[in-house]
């Protein structure tokens, strides 16, 4: 297994919608979706697409989000994860065991912003970066 493509970088923030007037009014990028709610997910989302990837910035959703503690150690927002494509999530879930990484929650992938399955791996494993692996759009049986 090798990861792909950086699909997204997330960008942990208290407002998406304040932090994609930034990246619109700052860097000109003011190709941005409109924000969108996935309670069951803990995070508000809004996605920021320059010409190689995308920036997802996170706003927390309800009291069990899983950025709280993030943002209560980083009030203003900050780097949160890396998001690299899989071309098979599942084959990435076992390879990330194998290799003696920890995959968060019960390690079963589940579906994310993108409408397709991912994992994550735990920052301790990974040098201090949570990365965040998700099945290639349009590949792979999921
Ligand atoms: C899936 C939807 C969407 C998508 O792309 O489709 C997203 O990406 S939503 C992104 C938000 N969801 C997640 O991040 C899910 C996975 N994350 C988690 O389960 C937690 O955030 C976790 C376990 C990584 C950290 O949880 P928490 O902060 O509550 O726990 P701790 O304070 O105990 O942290 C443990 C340890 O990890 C360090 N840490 C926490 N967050 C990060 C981070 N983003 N990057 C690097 N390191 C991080 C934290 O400082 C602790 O370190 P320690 O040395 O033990 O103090
Ligand atoms: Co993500």
């Amino acid at each position: 297994m090798k990861i792909g493509r950086l699909n997204h970088v997330g960008v942990a923030t208290p407002d998406v919608k304040a932090a994609a007037k930034t990246y619109a009014d700052l860097y000109g990028a003011t190709d941005a979706t409109e924000a969108k709610d996935f309670p069951h997910l803990g995070v508000r989302v809004v996605f920021v697409s320059v010409p190689n990837m995308q920036i997802e910035l996170i706003e927390p959703l309800g009291a069990d989000s899983p950025i709280h503690k993030f943002l209560e150690k980083n009030p203003k927002g900050g780097q949160h994860h890396m998001c690299f494509e899989v071309s098979d999530i599942v084959a990435a879930r076992d390879a990330m065991r194998e290799r003696g990484a920890t995959v968060l929650g019960t390690g079963e992938p589940y579906i994310g912003a993108h409408g397709v399955p991912v994992i994550f791996v735990h920052p301790k494993d990974t040098g201090g970066v949570l990365v965040e692996l998700m099945q290639a759009p349009g590949e792979g049986a999921h």
